[in-house]
């Protein structure tokens, strides 16, 4: 009896696997396939996942630094893959992802029929409730048909735009607790300082959140947001394994590092939960979302797990939903505005224009026409969120296919917002000018648009999030210049959000006129007294000191040191970024100063002798040659190019004309200062050319040259600081000078020059 069990057993086992992994997805791609609908060939258990992470591989070794930040493609080194695909078999075609079968769909009006779908049949895909089960569990994001539209009913009202409206004062508290970090961190670097950006945003994002949903503030949320990161992190580690079957019950490493983070998370928010219902023992008419999370949890759930869960998973929802999102656009658009200066200047001289010194309010961001052109561009261009995908839960028909039932349908957002046929030829290129007359002006089919998705699944916090990045992008352009760090390396990637894969570094220094005046401190404590929070009294204190005017940077100097010598291969050299011709360069240069200098060889004397040698080595060599293979040897005729040599001489004709241009303007008599700098500069030279002779000169110059832009740029916040002091006592030493003994001078122009 107990073996014909068993036999049953393992032979229902056996059949279900057969089932799943061969029958079913067989099935599904016959469907398709009849359909027209082809694509790569899949294999056994995996589908598609070998070749999606080679092409990912491939695409990451194409990374690029700060100064080429001009095209945007950031499908091509997150989803490599669709595009080698949709070359090959079109718009709509299908791959497996494990078991399960995909339509990758880029097909305007397609598109628009599934994104628009509002039948509860068309839901979220269900492998992603069972594979990111840990990170999401059953809340809003995952789940489908009824118990969706409960919870959508539960928390879409809190975040209207009316509610929203009400957040704005805890925006702009987060928005200036981070201003006001940077701001210090600007100050004790002298001015101008390099700064990871992306951490510090998410906490901007993380805080909000946490204040605007939960009543909490961020110390109480910080820990849940960092157990989250690393939650999400091993999940995204898991994104190309997604569909194989019972992979997520194997005790990896990496799966019993999730199932710890689970269980903390739960009982963190669990505990937060505990807290609220403890301090609301008398109910208030004012409710929060977690209120309302906890109020529908009620209804129609029988078990205490179960009502845990809602909450727990709800809480999670929200907190990813809108956390790395809301920080990841910030990101994006901080580093395009940086890279863009004119629109930089651009938006901020329209929020100067606006809020005249206020802190931005829900009036005035409205009226932020340039600033919103900036956000829609950046969200094309990087769109948190890669792809929208979709499951038919019965069969359904999009278009002419008849998808069935358990086949997954994925909405490339990446490629939808750069196809060049929506966009026109500039598509991957950042021009927000694009958005002047709206989404409907910049593109042919405005509903490909979609960086918070389209219809009835459309992202609930959206409102939230263009409010948090207004107040936060409008009130960084008034305090800070952005510019690229030269040590960015731009290299987007997909960790279930597109980030920048190696952090984003901006080059931030204080703008030349302060713009957030005295009624902005008014409006900062009429917010801080709404918001009880002890800890903002630091951040009151920071914005009352009176800030700092711009900067003095040596040889006035606003953009990277790179760019100020000229940005290319020379550039690249002094600054020891091709360090083999660097080092190649200061290793010649040293040899040649020891060998004519220290052993006292001479330079005629090395050329004569270099000339013997290779004479010597040629002769005998074309004599043996000819004696050996009885033939002469062909010695390579020496041509050199015409067109180095005239681009040289026209480089040295230009240097002269420019140095005789100077000492005749020196030498005309019309400008005293230019004339004693001159002076003062060649007696200067003349007394170190007594010390060293002409070559140890030329060697000490060469390097100074691969020696102090290296340094510079490493330490140049502390050089400019000491810079700054020297050239101030350099003009007060001048001034004294100028007043004691030169206006006494009896020389005409210079007392003209003091009356005018
Ligand atoms: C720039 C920031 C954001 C972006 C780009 C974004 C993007 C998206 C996208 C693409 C979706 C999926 C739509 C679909 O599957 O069709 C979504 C859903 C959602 N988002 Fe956002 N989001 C952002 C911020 C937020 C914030 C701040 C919150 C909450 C406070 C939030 C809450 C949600 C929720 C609850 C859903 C699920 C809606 C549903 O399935 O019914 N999002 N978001």
């Amino acid at each position: 009896m107990l073996l014909a069990i068993t036999l049953v057993c393992v032979f229902g086992l056996l059949f279900h696997l057969y089932n799943s992994l061969i029958t079913k997805p067989r099935k599904l791609q016959l469907a398709l396939r009849k359909q027209g609908v082809i694509g790569p060939q899949p294999k056994f258990l995996l589908g598609n996942i070998l070749e999606m992470k080679k092409s990912c591989e491939a695409a990451k070794k194409i990374v690029s630094n700060g100064d080429v930040v001009d095209s945007h493609n950031c499908g091509a080194t997150t989803l490599p893959f669709f595009d080698q695909w949709q070359k090959q078999y079109g718009e709509v075609f299908m791959f497996s992802f494990g078991n399960t079968q995909i339509v990758h769909v880029t097909q305007p009006e397609m598109v628009r029929e599934i994104t628009t779908c509002t039948s509860l049949d068309l839901g979220k895909p269900t492998y992603q409730a069972k594979e990111r089960g840990s990170l999401l569990g059953n809340g809003i994001l995952t789940s489908n048909g009824h118990f969706w539209a409960h919870q959508r009913k539960i928390l879409a009202p809190e975040l209207y735009m009316d509610k929203v409206k009400g957040m704005i004062n805890l925006v702009q508290d987060s928005a200036l607790t981070l201003l006001s970090s940077w701001n210090n961190e600007i100050e004790a670097r002298g001015g101008i300082a390099d700064i990871k950006i992306d951490p510090d945003l998410r906490r901007f994002s993380g805080d909000v959140i946490s204040k605007a949903c939960f009543g909490s503030n961020f110390s109480k949320g910080e820990e849940i947001f960092y157990k989250l990161r690393v939650l999400q992190k091993a999940s995204s580690k898991r994104v190309l394994s997604t569909g194989i079957p019972g992979i997520r019950y194997v005790p990896s490493k990496n799966n019993r590092e999730t199932w710890a983070l689970e269980k903390e998370i739960k009982a963190l928010i669990l505990k937060i939960v505990k807290e609220k219902r403890r301090s609301e023992a008398a109910p208030s008419d004012q409710k929060d979302l977690l209120q309302m999370v906890l109020e529908g949890a009620t209804i129609n759930m029988n078990t205490q797990n179960s009502i845990d869960n809602f909450i727990v998973d709800n809480c999670k929802n929200i907190y990813l939903a809108g956390y790395e999102t809301t920080a990841v656009t910030a990101t994006w658009c901080l580093m395009l505005l940086a890279a863009n200066p004119i629109w930089q200047q651009r938006v901020r001289d329209e929020v100067v224009q606006i809020c005249k010194g206020q802190i931005p309010d829900a009036d005035m961001i409205r009226q932020m026409k340039q600033l919103t052109m900036v956000i829609n561009e950046s969200l094309r261009l990087y769109p948190p969120v890669a792809v929208i995908s979709r499951e038919a839960l019965k069969e359904m028909k999009f278009g002419e296919i008849s998808v069935p039932k358990g086949v997954n349908l994925w909405t490339i957002v990446t490629t939808l917002h750069t196809d060049p046929k929506i966009w026109g030829n500039d598509s991957y290129k950042f021009n927000p000018q694009r958005f002047a007359n709206g989404i409907r002006g910049a593109c042919e089919f405005p509903h490909v648009y979609m960086p918070f998705g389209v219809g009835p699944r459309v992202c609930l916090g959206q409102n939230l999030s263009i409010v948090e990045l207004k107040i936060l992008i409008s009130l960084i352009l008034t305090k800070f210049c952005l510019s690229i760090s030269p040590k960015y390396v731009h290299s987007p990637a997909l960790n279930l959000v597109i980030e920048p894969g190696h952090g984003e570094l901006i080059k931030m220094s204080n703008p030349v006129e302060e713009i957030v005046g005295e009624s902005t401190l008014e409006n900062k404590q009429k917010a801080l007294n709404h918001n009880d929070s002890s800890s903002s009294s630091t951040t009151d204190d920071d914005f009352r000191r009176p800030i700092d005017k711009k900067k003095c940077h040596l040889f006035d100097r606003h953009k990277p040191i790179h760019s100020t010598l000229g940005g290319g291969k020379l550039a690249d050299v002094l600054l020891w970024r091709k360090k083999k011709i660097s080092g190649g360069l200061l290793a010649g240069a040293t040899v040649i100063w020891f060998l004519f200098e220290c052993s006292g060889y001479h330079l005629l004397t090395l050329i004569c002798h270099s000339l013997i040698v290779s004479l010597a080595i040629l002769f005998f060599w074309s004599n043996l040659s000819l004696f050996v293979n009885k033939s002469f040897v062909e010695l390579p005729k020496i041509e050199l190019p015409e067109e180095i040599w005239m681009r040289f001489v026209l480089l040295l004709r230009d240097q002269c004309t420019c140095v005789s241009g100077i000492f005749r303007e020196v030498a005309s008599g019309n400008d005293l200062k230019k004339f004693l700098y001159a002076i003062f500069s060649l007696w200067i030279v003349s007394i170190v050319g007594r010390w060293f002779s002409f070559l140890t000169l030329v060697y000490l110059t060469t390097v100074m040259l691969l020696t102090v832009p290296f340094f510079y740029e490493k330490y140049g916040d502390q050089v400019d600081t000491y810079g700054e002091m020297a050239i101030k006592e350099l003009r007060k030493q001048y001034s004294q000078v100028d007043e004691k003994v030169l206006q006494k001078l009896p020389i005409p122009f210079i007392k003209d020059s003091k009356q005018e």
